[in-house]
This record gives structure tokens, C-alpha cells and sequence, in this order.
């Protein structure tokens, strides 16, 4: 029973003076649904907002005659526990967001408000001039009055001829606004059939019916032989007979319909092959022998296991979740980006059956939403998906699977800025849980928290990671050889094509064979930029700094950063030559070229044009899987997490594209790029072979990455890390300005990297490192009409860098508030764009 008669509500007004809770009333009546955790509708100035409600107090420090009452509560159960409350507020303070960002970033899109405006008739009285109305005004309010409240857009649409007339009636109090809060989306509803409760009445009854209702004695007989309820469009096409029958008997009392919540279930129509925990090699027992005595001591300890590519890492999470699951917690695993790993849902799935919900940007809203019901109503214990599941409201989590660590789409571009794995470490905290950080190329931030060094400074916050790992394939199955091709030395010897010669006669020995072949370009390795071979010309965006990329399906140039579109050209702007050149994504042309290398070669292309289709993903792989193409060609998509027996070939097409980026994460890219690509090859009994085909092939990434030596890379890019003050051991903070005039953005910069200068300058008397870089442009200097300036904080040490920041950033409000500025903060980056 809830007794407070207070509540704290963060609302949903995203702006720094409301960034703090604010006291309401609670009404009587609602004192049963208001709950840490829950949705209300509270009045904020004028209007009605959503809000969270974060505490519950039983007074309030304010005048009670002041503190307004909330206007409705939007949940019947709070779709955030208390624990996800707090972790919002660790979120707002670790990366420096409004903490309403943090607790919409928690609730599925579904549950985001809408905001509806709806009127109805004023109270007589209230503006009772009767006489004023003019004609057809008074159809209109009888209108209102018969329906009590009518959103104002479906009445604005019904007397669409008259809305001048809807407006006056507005305008002179006839008509009163109301603000509506509501659901997105709701849960889908169906009419479901029931029988009674004693199914002995239905014999009786079915003896009362008369012998012409031949269709009612079917649905009778067919609920005395199954008194389940049914979906009354089940019922119909399996009996095939139309309502009517159904309905005569709930007139009569004896059956019952009612509108009953269904689940879009997006998996339901798929079977998932059951599966049963494999004997696991001494490798993998090891391993996972640590990771069981950690669940089952019910402290937080963070994993970072370092397992080659095919070293058997999924049936090692598979086995620590039922292990976690037999204790009666529950299991989160995130993967990259789940819609690319259709094959990680199988698994799961075929062995965890329907206790897993997934989650991923594919699903619909509605899909996505009832995906996570299963999970607020622990009707589900492990939910695997990308990196928002990493907030599923389980109250009992015993272990947390981050796999693929490493992987950049882990940290949230937009606010909240947040990274999954830390927000994993977070959570693991307050449940007592385990986190298993799973990689064969694990990030350096990860590998340098499992030194002494990291040790000796590690907080409860930061703590420090135990290392396992497991160095070889299962059943001994060899790493595949990898090669690497200079191809600047093919460009000396006449060859101008993007296969080198050792790759042609590697892929034409596959197609004999009849083995596949994966052939990795990066997306960004080639460009797609349109540009004049007469005069150098490059079609660049009018609104951004970048070029126009060409998309030859749509026979479109387009911006990516702001969506402009024009057609593609065909004379040249600036010198007016008709010799155009097109460059299609880089993998459109490596499919043109195969095609007329190889007569006949199938080839499957993945890539951002073939994949925006629903299921795209999982009928390409399927078909590769069934061994319908010989190629399966694409960008990063096809580097990660595929598990294909007959595959024998891999192929980098030009390893040195990531390399070439303004980002000092350039070399680990590479190079983790490369090893994930390499370990698709020989996972099974066949033996694999790779090439990489680069301009720079003794880089050390290449090199490295060639050998399979992590350790190697990892010591050497430590190295120089540290030599520049780079993460590991240095953090990051990228504070990047945008305005639509450079001269007010430059003074703003500079106002801002003085003020923060400052603020060094006294940390650094205190011995804290910090140091502050810029004002610079940044990489990509315009956007959408705005140019884009940064400044970088590079510090040291458990510093409150937020304290600094917020300090710094107090500097520019004005500029914020009148000026239009906007203020993006990024802590731990990882994009410096
Ligand atoms: N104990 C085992 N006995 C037999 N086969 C196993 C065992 N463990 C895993 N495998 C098989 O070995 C193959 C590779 O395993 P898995 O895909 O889990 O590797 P991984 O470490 O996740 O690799 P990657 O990092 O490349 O995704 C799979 O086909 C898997 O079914
Ligand atoms: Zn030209
Ligand atoms: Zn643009």
C-alpha cells in the first residue's frame, strides 16, 4: 500500500534548468499506481507533460498549496524498477546528460509520449453568448458535446471545409484545449473466445440447442473438447464458419469474447533446432569453471575473455547462462548489432527455447515492445540483443555477455552518449552479477584494465577485469594461413584490376572445388563520390562538408550527414563535360568485376544497398548457408560472427582503407578488422586460407594481424598510446560546438578552451593531468548548415572531469540560451568526426 503523498518527477522537457526533479501531488485515487519507476502526466507551465517519477515522499519541503497534482498515470506496473531509476542518474552524471535522456533511452520507443491535442465543449456559462455563434458552429459544438472530447486534428479533418469555423469557436472559449499524454503504440489486442469455467454446462447446454444450429453444436463440441480460450479468428477458420454462430452463443451467455492482449512474436513462425550443451574442451572448461564459481559467489567481477576466432566462445556463454538461469537470475547478452547475426539468435534460441527475448532495430516498434513486455513480465530469464538490451528491466541479473567488445557501435553516438560496457559494469554492481567481455581482438581499454597497473588504480566504479583466455581453435582446427599481397608490386607488373593474381587463381580453385569464398571491402576503402574526369570536379553536399555519395539503385547522389538527394549527373557543372564518373559503392564494383572475371559466379552482395529490407540479412545468409552463391561479398557485415562450414577463402580487398582515417583507433581497427575477417575461413573440417591485399603491407597491423598476434599488435600499440597520451591511459572528453555563423562559433570556441585552460591550470596545481586541445574545426567541419568546432580534454587518473566540463560549459549559455549555439558533450568518444 502506497502511502506517500509526494512524488519526484523528472520531466520530459530536455534542457538544463529542468535537468532536476520536481515535487507533485499525488491524487488520492492514484496512490495505488504511482510508483518509483512510473509514467505520469503532470502539468509543466502551460502545458501537460510526460515525466518519470523518481522518489516517493510522504511530505514536500515545498508550499502544498503550490505543488501541483499530476494529471494521470500512464502505467499500470512502472516500466522502470528502482535500480534503472539510479542508473539513469549514473548516466547523467558520467556522460553529462539530462537525465530524462537517460530514462527515455530505457523504455522502448513504443512507451516514448505522444503528445495529442484534444478539446471539448466549453462548461455552459462559461462563455455563454449563444447568440454569437454563426452558422454551422452550432452543428460542430453539438458535435464536441456528443462525443466529450475529440482530438482536435480528427475534428479539424471532419468539418475540413468549416476548420475557420472550428477555430473561432477555439478562439472565443466556445471550445477549451486539452492535452493529452499518451502511449506510441499500445498492445495489440485480439477478441479471444471463452468457455465457462465448468465445462460439464457445455454438455447440457448443447443438448438445449436447437437441431438447426448445426454451426453453434460445432464451437460447443469443439470447447468441450479443448476449453482453452481461442483467438476468435483461430476458432473461425479452423471450424470455417463465420462469426455469427460464435456471437449467437455469447448472446446467449455460454461463451464469452473479449478483447484480450496478443504478442507480436517475430520469431513465431521460425522453428529453432534444439540444441544440448556440448563436452567442453579443457580450454573452454577452464574458463568456464571461472566464470561459474563467479555467478555463484554473487559479486560483481568483470571477464575479459580472449578467445580466438572459432575457439568455441558462444558455447561458453551458452553454458554460464544455464548456469546463472539453474541459480534462478538472468542473463543479458548483447551482440553487435543482433540483425547481422541471425545465426547468434539461432543458438540462443535453440537452446534457451522460449525463455529469450530478442531485441534489435529491426523489429518493428510493436514487435520490439512486446519483445520487452516479455521481459518487464519475467516471462522470459535471458534477453540477447544490441546495445539498448544492455536496459532490460530484469530485477535479478546474474551475468552479463558483451560479446564482440571491441565493436564501436557499443557506445551510443547520440545522447546519451553512453557505452554499454560500462554501463554493464554499473548494473553488475547492484545485482551482484558477472560480466563477460568476449573477444578474439579485445579493445586496448579492455586489455589494459586487466594490468597491475589498472589494478592499482581501479575503484568500485572502474574495477579492475581478470583476464581469460583460450589461445586455440576447438578440436585443434588450425588458423588459417594469411597472406599478404603488395599490391603496388601488381600495379608495377601491368595489373590494374582489384584482385591480385594470387587471388584470382584462389578464387578459381574455390569455384572448381565448389568451396566458398568471403570477400570483405570496406565501406569506406572505395569511394562513392561522383566526380568530372575532365576537370577534378566533386559533387560535395551545399549543406555539409562532405561529398555526395552516388546510390546506383535509386540513380541518386545523396548527402549522408543531411539526407539531400539530387539526380545523378550528367554533364559536369563547373566545365560542363559530359565524362562523368560514377564511382557505385565499392562493392557494386567489385561485383561487376567478378562477373566478368568469373562467367557465371554467384555472387551475394551485402552491403547498406541490399540489406534495408526487413530480414534481408537472414535470406542472404540463409542462402549462402545452403551454398546458393559461391561469393558472399561485403562491407564489415560480413566480418563478424559467421560460422559457415564449407567457406575455405577469404579475401580483404583493401585492408589499409581504415587505416588511412583521421582516428588514433585507426591501427586497432585495422587490425581487428582483419583477424575477424581471417577467422571466417577453415572453421570447420575444411582448411582455410586468407589474403589481404594492401599499398602498405608492413604496417604493423597488417603484419601483425597476418601472424594472428593479438599480443603482438596489443604490445605495440600500447606502446604508442602512451607515447602520445592516448586512451588506455589517457581519457577523453570531445566538446564539438555547432552554430550557423563561423565568427560567433570561433569566439565561442575560443571563450570555452580559455575558460576550460583555466580550470586545468588549477587541477594541474592540485597534480591532477589535464590537458586541454583546440579550438580546432572539426574533421568534418559543416553539417546540415552549421559548422562544427571542437575542443579536446585528454586527462589522467579518477578525475571529475564532469565537475570541469559543466563549469567550462556554464561559459557559452547565454550563447546556448539566446544564440542558438548547440553543446555536444562526448565523454570516451569513439568517433572524433
Ligand atoms: N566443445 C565443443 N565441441 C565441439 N565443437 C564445438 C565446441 N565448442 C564450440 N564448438 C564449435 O566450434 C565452432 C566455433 O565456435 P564459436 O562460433 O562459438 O566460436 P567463437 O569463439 O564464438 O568464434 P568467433 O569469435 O569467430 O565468433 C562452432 O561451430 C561450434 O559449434
Ligand atoms: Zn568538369
Ligand atoms: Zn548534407
Amino acid at each position: 500500500m502506497n502511502r506517500s503523498m509526494y512524488a519526484k518527477v523528472i520531466v520530459d522537457v530536455p534542457a538544463r534548468p529542468t535537468n532536476r526533479a520536481f515535487d507533485y501531488s499525488i491524487p488520492e485515487h492514484m496512490r495505488e499506481l504511482v510508483a518509483v519507476g512510473s509514467r505520469v502526466g503532470v502539468p509543466f507551465g502551460p502545458r501537460t507533460v510526460q515525466g518519470f517519477v523518481v522518489e516517493l515522499h510522504p511530505g514536500t519541503q515545498l508550499d502544498p498549496s503550490k505543488v501541483k497534482p499530476i494529471k494521470t498515470a500512464m502505467d499500470l506496473q512502472p516500466p522502470l524498477t528502482e535500480e534503472l531509476v539510479k542508473l539513469a542518474s549514473w548516466i547523467s552524471r558520467t556522460y553529462l546528460c539530462h537525465e530524462v535522456t537517460a530514462l527515455q533511452a530505457m523504455i522502448p520507443g513504443a512507451l516514448k509520449a505522444k503528445y495529442e491535442r484534444h478539446v471539448k465543449a466549453a462548461e455552459p456559462g462559461a462563455s455563454g453568448l449563444l447568440p454569437l455563434l454563426l452558422p454551422g458552429q452550432e452543428e460542430i459544438l453539438a458535435y464536441v458535446r456528443r462525443q466529450e472530447t475529440v482530438e482536435l486534428q480528427s475534428l479539424m479533418d471532419k468539418f475540413a471545409d468549416d476548420a475557420g469555423l472550428v477555430k473561432g469557436l477555439l478562439d472565443e472559449g466556445f471550445l477549451v484545449e486539452i492535452q493529452m499524454v499518451k502511449d506510441r503504440m499500445s498492445a495489440k489486442k485480439a477478441l479471444t473466445v471463452f468457455a465457462p469455467e465448468d465445462p460439464s454446462q457445455l454438455e447440457a447446454w448443447l443438448g438445449e440447442l436447437p437441431a438447426k444450429a448445426a454451426k453453434q453444436r460445432e464451437v460447443l463440441e469443439h470447447f468441450i473438447r479443448q476449453p482453452e480460450p481461442m483467438k476468435l479468428t483461430d476458432l473461425l477458420t479452423e471450424l470455417n464458419l463465420s462469426a455469427g454462430s460464435v456471437k449467437a452463443l455469447a448472446d446467449r451467455g455460454w461463451l464469452r469474447i473479449e478483447e484480450v492482449e496478443v504478442q507480436r512474436d517475430p520469431y513465431a513462425s521460425r522453428t529453432f533446432k534444439p540444441t544440448s550443451p556440448l563436452p567442453l574442451t579443457p580450454e573452454q572448461a577452464g574458463v568456464y569453471e571461472r566464470i561459474r564459481d563467479a555467478v555463484l559467489s554473487e559479486r560483481q567481477r568483470v571477464f575479459l575473455l580472449h578467445g580466438v576466432t572459432g575457439s568455441g566462445k558462444t558455447e561458453v556463454y551458452l553454458q554460464s547462462i544455464q548456469t546463472c538461469l539453474d541459480q534462478g537470475r538472468e542473463a543479458i547478452v548483447l551482440v553487435p548489432e543482433i540483425a547481422l547475426t541471425p545465426q547468434m539468435v539461432e543458438r540462443f534460441k535453440g537452446r534457451f527455447g522460449n525463455r529469450v527475448a530478442v531485441l534489435h532495430s529491426r523489429l518493428s516498434h510493436g514487435e520490439r515492445y512486446d519483445e520487452w513486455r516479455k521481459i518487464a513480465r519475467r516471462e522470459v530469464s535471458v534477453v540477447i540483443g544490441a546495445r539498448s538490451a544492455i536496459f532490460a528491466p530484469f530485477t535479478k541479473i546474474g551475468l552479463i555477455i558483451i560479446d564482440e567488445e571491441h565493436e564501436t557501435t557499443y557506445k551510443q553516438e547520440e545522447s546519451p552518449k553512453y557505452h554499454a560496457r560500462d554501463v554493464a559494469i554499473a548494473r553488475a554492481a547492484e545485482h551482484g552479477a558477472s560480466v563477460i567481455l568476449g573477444s578474439a581482438t579485445p579493445s586496448l581499454e579492455s586489455m589494459y584494465r586487466t594490468t597491475n597497473e589498472a589494478a592499482a588504480a581501479a575503484t568500485p566504479e572502474r574495477p579492475a577485469f581478470e583476464l581469460l583466455s583460450m589461445p586455440s581453435r576447438v578440436e585443434g582446427r588450425p588458423l588459417p594461413p594469411v597472406r599478404i599481397i603488395d599490391m603496388r608490386e601488381e600495379l608495377k607488373s601491368g595489373n590494374r584490376s582489384m584482385f591480385s593474381r594470387d587471388l584470382y587463381k584462389a578464387i578459381e580453385e574455390r569455384l572448381h572445388k565448389k568451396e566458398q569464398i568471403v570477400l570483405l571491402l570496406n565501406r569506406r576503402g572505395y569511394a562513392t563520390f561522383v566526380m568530372c574526369r575532365t576537370c577534378g570536379y566533386v559533387a560535395d553536399c551545399p549543406h555539409c562538408d562532405i561529398s555526395l555519395t552516388y546510390h546506383q539503385s535509386s540513380r541518386a547522389i545523396r548527402c549522408h550527414y543531411c539526407g539531400y538527394a539530387e539526380r545523378e549527373l550528367s554533364l559536369c557543372p563547373d566545365c560542363g563535360s559530359e565524362h562523368i564518373r560514377h564511382f557505385g559503392t565499392g562493392t557494386q564494383r567489385v561485383e561487376e568485376e567478378l562477373a566478368k572475371l568469373f562467367p557465371g559466379i554467384r555472387v551475394i552482395r551485402m552491403d547498406v544497398d541490399t540489406t534495408t529490407e526487413k530480414g534481408s540479412h537472414e535470406k542472404w545468409l540463409t542462402m549462402f548457408g545452403n551454398r546458393q552463391a559461391d561469393v558472399l561479398l561485403g562491407t564489415q557485415m560480413v566480418a563478424k560472427g559467421l560460422d559457415f562450414p564449407y567457406v575455405t577463402l577469404v579475401g580483404a580487398l583493401a585492408a589499409d582503407s581504415v587505416l588511412n582515417l583521421p582516428d588514433f583507433r585507426a591501427a586497432e581497427r585495422t587490425f581487428q578488422l582483419l583477424t575477424q575477417v581471417a577467422g571466417r575461413a577453415g572453421r570447420h573440417q575444411l582448411p582455410g586460407e586468407v589474403y589481404v591485399q594492401t599499398y602498405t603491407p608492413e604496417h604493423y597491423s597488417i603484419v601483425s594481424a597476418s601472424r594472428h598476434d593479438y599480443m603482438g599488435f596489443m604490445r605495440k600499440e600500447m606502446m604508442m598510446r602512451r607515447l602520445h597520451n592516448y586512451p588506455p591511459f589517457h581519457r577523453l572528453v570531445l566538446i564539438t560546438l555547432s552554430h550557423e555563423q563561423v565568427q560567433l562559433l570561433i569566439r565561442s570556441g575560443e571563450v570555452l578552451a580559455a575558460r576550460l585552460k583555466e580550470l586545468a591550470e588549477d587541477r594541474r596545481d592540485q597534480g591532477g593531468e589535464l590537458e586541454v586541445l583546440g579550438p580546432v574545426a572539426s574533421p568534418i567541419s559543416r553539417i546540415k548548415d552549421r559548422y562544427r568546432f571542437q575542443c579536446m580534454i585528454k586527462y589522467r587518473g579518477d578525475q571529475d572531469i564532469a565537475q570541469i566540463v559543466e563549469q567550462a560549459a556554464s561559459v557559452l549559455e547565454d550563447a546556448v540560451k539566446t544564440q542558438k549555439l548547440t553543446v555536444s558533450i562526448d565523454v570516451d568518444p569513439q568517433l572524433l568526426m
